[in-house]
């Protein structure tokens, strides 16, 4: 199975975002991570559609975008319009997640769902064959360069439920992702790996790209 590194802007050099996203596209990554944080879903205010516009203007990277705030049914055709190529919305910040996931997939993106720590999987479970994307957070979301909650079984399970129900889809982990754990989340069963702080906090962002995917031991996707 190959593997997607998405590398989460959060830790980027916001001064200099256009170089990032070479540096990014350079490394060879096929998705950028975009962290958006309401400070009121998490207790942290990131970036929002005007940033996600701007950079979509200088990048064909695949936008990946994590929506960190409450009740994101209000701002879907806005992130679509920006660029957003994924929406992953929380699955405990929406009133109608089956609605939500439709909604976001008539906008003609991607549509992922996204569970905390201490979510349990049955949260997710009713819409395995719905979304294109699962989302396992190894960190309480909120900021980036957190140290890594073992979710190992978690996303063992997952992947057990995902094959049982015969989704397609991809079954993501973000929050504390390192050459140490990234072997331990994939084999786990985990397709794609966020990682921002072990990228973008690294000086050489292709070899800290290179260095993850090579501790997975699998191919580039
Ligand atoms: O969604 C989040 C945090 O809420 C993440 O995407 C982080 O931004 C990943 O950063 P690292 O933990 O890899 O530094
Ligand atoms: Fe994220």
């Amino acid at each position: 199975m190959s593997i997607i590194i998405s590398p989460s802007l959060l830790s980027a050099n916001f001064a200099r975002l256009e170089d990032e996203l070479k540096a990014i596209d350079q490394a060879g990554a096929p998705w950028l991570h975009l962290d958006v944080m309401d400070g009121l879903f998490v207790p942290n205010i990131s970036f929002g559609i005007p940033v996600i516009k701007a950079i979509r203007k200088v990048s064909d990277l695949f936008f990946d975008c994590h929506l960190m705030i409450a009740e994101p049914s209000r701002y879907l055709k806005d992130f679509a319009d920006a660029g957003a190529d994924l929406i992953t919305v929380h699955e405990e910040a929406s009133r109608d997640v089956r609605q939500t996931l439709a909604d976001i997939k008539a906008l003609g993106c991607k549509a992922g769902l996204s569970i905390n720590p201490e979510t349990p999987l049955s949260a997710v479970e009713p819409y395995l064959t719905e979304a294109d994307l699962i989302l396992l957070m190894s960190v309480h979301p909120g900021f980036g360069g957190q140290s890594f909650i073992d979710i190992t079984f978690k996303i063992k399970e997952l992947r057990r439920l995902m094959d049982e129900a015969g989704s397609k889809a991809i079954l993501q982990v973000d929050g504390g992702i390192t050459t140490d754990n990234a072997k331990a989340v994939v084999d786990a069963g985990a397709k794609c790996l966020v990682a921002g702080s072990a990228i973008f906090g690294k000086e050489d962002r292709k070899a800290a790209l290179e260095g993850i995917l090579a501790a997975t031991g699998k191919e580039a996707q």
